[in-house]
């Protein structure tokens, strides 16, 4: 498949085990090819109507995915992986028409989709309680049981991912799951609920509504939904909160952030570089954990710096489905503008451009509608900018200086998020004394946005709480049932 040729016209929501036009409508959406500015797909977001058929269909497969084994729970997902893995190109094309990030990271997304059904497919078998014995032969046990139906609320920067990071464990711990895409990314979950039909799970186990906010807000406040997982920004975190809290459901946050990204003068300088860009640069700037505060020791900064611009400067930008392409368009065009719309604010207010934050406009005429940006670096940064506080979700990089361990530990906490951290340091000792330090829930020494599935992913303070991945988030999607069995008589008060 080549950019500008896709076009979506099944229907795009899935409810017992089959795309389904919606039975209701609560508004339109046309989702976008950012690439070329082309619409691929124009859907109905759904209605109360819809979302209340998607419920009971869930309801009613929770009663006969609840009742089986780990082990047969586990089967299922180990079969989902298998399929992904073998669709993994024509995932990765979908994924990259609508999102716009380059096939080659759409590939690694799809990797670590598939690694994580696999990890909780093996985790499902050994869900298990305790044993606790209690005088005169009582005892007690616990029992691990699911919640019931879990939605699932997405963000648009990886759509595949955030659904199979949400879906696994949840499926694993034996609840069934309604999923809302972002309404800009509405398209490749729908492989996934077909993959997992083919897999073998009962109809009605994943389903698939779209929509926007009002969408959102039926299924948050719908009776029937035990557990609600969110991955958004801040704001509407917070109103998904709310939501939950007038239900008494638990949720999941996974929010945004501003994270730090600590450059000692001791590291390898090289391998510094390549995380600073791996930090700011993937999905265009478009990821949440992204260390877009990079503090760089004072000795080094102009050497950092000067690296840094240069391979700034090396990134292809262009047609995302081309193999040599490492950063495609944004989202859409008015995330562009906001963007650029940052970095207009971060000159005004003293930064210097280094290279990038203007628009790009590639020379393949199908392209010239595409939402396209160099990518920027900017220096000359003070903690009080906007740039240096805000969180811009694109491709921008603010470059700080600092002298000492002890100065750059309070600037890089002096945040109200805390999604992640990073440091760079050839000293073990001040690595692990500088993470222990820092207010992040993912913390990377010499090293990242890698994303390997069994480490727990989740936020500190503003960003969020609940984690994802790891064998932590089975704790999120169920809960403990305390069974006390008395072997002698009753010893009545009365
Ligand atoms: N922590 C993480 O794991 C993580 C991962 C990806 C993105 N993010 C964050 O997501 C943000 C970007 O994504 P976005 O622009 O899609 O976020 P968003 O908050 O605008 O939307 C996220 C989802 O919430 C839905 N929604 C919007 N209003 C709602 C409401 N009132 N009730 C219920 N649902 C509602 C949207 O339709 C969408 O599906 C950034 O802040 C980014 O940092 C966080
Ligand atoms: C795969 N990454 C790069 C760690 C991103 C996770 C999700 C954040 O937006």
């Amino acid at each position: 498949m080549s950019t500008g040729t896709f076009v979506v016209s099944q229907p795009l929501n899935y409810r017992g085990g089959a795309r389904v036009d919606p039975a209701d409508a609560s508004g339109i959406e046309k989702a976008f090819e950012p690439a070329t500015g082309r619409v691929i797909a124009t859907f109905t977001c759904s209605g109360e109507k819809e979302v209340n058929l998607a419920v009971q269909d869930a309801k009613a497969a929770f009663k006969i995915w609840s009742k089986k084994s780990g082990m047969e729970r586990g089967r299922i997902l180990l079969e989902a992986a298998r399929i992904i893995r073998e669709r993994k190109d024509e995932i990765a094309t979908v994924e990259t028409i609508n999102n716009g990030k380059s096939i080659f990271e759409a590939l690694w997304d799809i990797d670590t989709s598939w690694q994580c059904l696999e990890y909780y497919a093996g985790l499902a078998a050994s869900m298990a309680g305790e044993h606790i014995q209690l005088p005169g032969g009582s005892f007690g046990y616990t029992r691990r049981e699911p919640l019931g139906v879990c939605v699932g609320i997405g963000a648009w920067n990886y759509p595949f991912q955030i659904a199979c990071w949400k879906s696994a464990p949840a499926l694993a711990c034996g609840n069934a799951m309604i999923f809302k895409p972002s309404p800009f990314t509405p398209v490749s979950v729908l492989l996934l609920a077909e993959i997992y039909t083919e897999a073998g799970a009962p109809p009605g186990l994943f389903n698939v509504v779209q929509g926007g906010a009002t969408t959102g807000q039926l299924l948050c406040q719908h009776r029937d939904v035990a557990k609600v997982s969110f991955t958004g920004s801040v704001p509407t975190g917070s109103k998904i909160m709310e939501m939950s809290a007038k239900g008494i459901k638990p949720v999941t946050l996974e929010l945004g952030g501003k994270s730090p990204l600590i450059i000692f003068s001791d590291c390898d300088m090289e391998n510094a570089v390549k995380g600073a860009l791996m930090a700011n640069f993937l999905t265009q700037g478009e990821v949440c954990c992204n260390g877009t505060r990079v503090f760089v020791q004072k000795d080094i900064l102009d050497k950092f710096t000067e690296e840094v611009v240069k391979q700034t400067q090396r990134i292809k930008i262009g047609d995302p489905l081309l193999e040599d392409t490492r950063m495609g368009p944004l989202i859409n065009r008015p995330h562009l503008e906001r963007v650029l719309g940052f970095v207009k604010v971060a000159k005004e207010q003293g930064a210097k451009v280094l290279c990038g934050g203007d628009l790009y406009v590639p020379e393949d005429p199908k392209l010239k509608e595409g939402y396209y940006m160099r990518p920027c670096v900017l220096t000359n940064c003070r903690d009080d900018m906007t740039c240096v506080k805000e969180e811009i979700f694109g491709p921008v990089m603010s470059i700080l200086s600092f002298d000492t361990e002890a100065e750059v530990l309070e600037r890089a906490n002096d945040t109200t998020f805390g999604l992640a951290a990073g440091v760079f340091t050839r000293d073990i000792q001040r690595a692990h004394r500088v993470v222990a330090e820092l207010q992040a829930g993912m913390c990377f020494i010499n090293n990242y946005n890698v994303s390997p599935v069994e480490l727990p992913f989740g936020g500190y303070k503003k960003s969020g709480f609940g984690r994802e991945n790891g064998r932590v988030t089975i704790e999120y999607y169920s809960q403990l049932k305390t069974v006390c069995v008395e072997m002698g008589d009753v010893e009545s008060a009365f």
